[in-house]
């Protein structure tokens, strides 16, 4: 089986595994996403010797909130972003350590600030005045100052997809910073919160760290201000955002990443969170599925495989391309087709004119699917969702069995007789 010219080398430590995967596919069955453990461990590791001892790296569980991979980060002393009450309790589940989660998210309902705030966890990172109040009113009826920093909107253009860019000036997310040094003056002066950083988040799959560097700047001057006024900062929360390879893209680095976020904060005496999420666990997964049928259509060739965008939507949703790779050596010739899944939407392409030796019965590998795949995964057309395998060395461990097709209608309720 090749591998891609310039694909970097920690992308291919899941091929250089012991495991075949076509009989992985034949053990638990196409679709079926399979990570590596080596793959995360290695990037994790980048970042983590990166940031150092004075800072904090805290996975951002939105990209794979799998309970086995949470607990492998855990195990390794990572610190969590967190965007729900969902994922505080799965952190918790996994063995994560409250202590270390911070709280990211534009709608925290009062439940999910109150179980957060009993738990412990280090900072809610507010993203309006409102949910700030809200904040402080639950802090005071469970008698515990809550932590904050508030996620402030540098309005730096992070050069990505528009549906993933969250720290322009028109974005939902985040305070503008010409309201943020009001808003802590004011939460420094309640006794109900207790301030301790800033946090932003510019976008995702960035693949250039200078709007980064601008972005932790901005952070950087109005921590100062702060500093000038009395108000202490434990920490400044600089995102996650950093970019994968999917097809030709060449990402920086977690130490670029670090340097270029660290560079401007490096004064201030406080501590740095980043929440890297897809450069963690990205390239470390692909989805591997079957090819069911061949057909032709108005001079197109189609390979209809047994995925769908209910498995994976980032094909559907932001038209983002990915590196398919045929598993299983074939005799057919290389030709262009369209890969495409069972879905009834059209929307449900994985790739257009991508050279392959298609034949059905053939397993393919669509690359860099451990970031914001099975998580994004859905039941649409009453697809039961794909399982999740963890390959360790010569061990390939179930982590998410398939869902069954009894669990698709559980909760659901027939009408009563009559
Ligand atoms: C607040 C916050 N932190 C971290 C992340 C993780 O981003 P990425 O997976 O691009 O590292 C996101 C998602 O974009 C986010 O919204
Ligand atoms: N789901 C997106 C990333 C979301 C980032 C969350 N703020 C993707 O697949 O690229």
């Amino acid at each position: 089986m090749s591998t891609p010219p310039g694909f970097a080398r920690y992308a291919d430590r899941l091929w250089a595994e012991a495991l075949p995967l076509d009989e992985l596919a034949e053990r638990f069955g196409t679709p079926c996403y399979v990570y590596s453990r080596a793959a995360i461990e290695e990037r994790w590791a980048l970042y983590r010797s990166a940031l150092g001892v004075a800072g904090d790296v805290c996975y951002a569980v939105k990209a794979n909130g799998n309970l086995a991979l949470l607990q492998l980060l855990a195990r390794h002393g990572a610190g969590f972003d967190i965007v729900s009450g969902g994922e505080l309790e799965r952190v918790l589940h996994a063995g994560g350590d409250a202590a270390r989660v911070v709280f990211s998210g534009v709608g925290k309902g009062t439940d999910e600030i109150r179980r957060a705030l009993q738990a412990g966890i280090r900072c809610f990172n507010v993203e309006s005045a409102a949910e700030l109040e809200r904040i402080a009113s639950v802090a005071a009826t469970e008698n515990t100052p809550a932590p904050v920093a508030l996620r402030v909107n540098p309005d730096v253009n992070p050069e990505t997809h528009p549906y993933i860019a969250t720290g322009l000036a028109q974005s939902k997310f985040g305070i503008a910073l010409e309201e943020a040094e009001a808003l802590y003056l004011q939460a420094a002066n309640d006794p109900r919160l207790e301030v301790r950083g800033i946090a932003c988040h510019i976008g995702s799959q960035l693949l250039s760290v200078a709007p980064l560097t601008e972005a932790a700047e901005r952070l950087a001057a109005l921590a100062r201000r702060l500093q000038e006024q009395g108000i202490s900062l434990d920490h400044i929360d600089a995102g996650g955002g950093l970019g994968v390879h999917y097809i030709d893209e060449q990402p920086p680095t977690p130490a670029e990443h670090i340097e270029a976020i660290s560079a401007p904060l490096r004064d201030l005496g406080v501590s740095v969170l980043v929440e890297p999420g897809r450069a963690i666990v990205a390239e470390a997964g692909i989805l591997l599925t079957r090819i069911e049928y061949l057909k032709h259509n108005g001079g197109k060739e189609f390979a209809i495989v047994d995925a769908g965008m209910n498995d994976y939507l980032r094909p559907a949703l932001y038209d983002a391309a990915h590196t398919l790779e045929a598993v299983t050596p074939s005799e057919a010739e290389l030709r262009p087709v369209d890969v495409v899944g069972p879905v009834c939407e059209s929307a449900d392409t994985f790739a257009r004119d991508c050279t392959l030796p298609a034949a059905a019965g053939g397993l393919l590998a669509i690359r860099s699917a451990g970031a914001y795949g099975a998580v994004m995964a859905s039941q649409y057309n009453a697809r039961p969702r794909p399982p999740e395998v963890l390959v360790d060395g010569t061990q390939a461990h179930l982590i998410r069995r398939r869902e069954t097709i009894d669990e698709l209608m559980s909760g659901e309720s027939l009408l009563p007789e009559g």
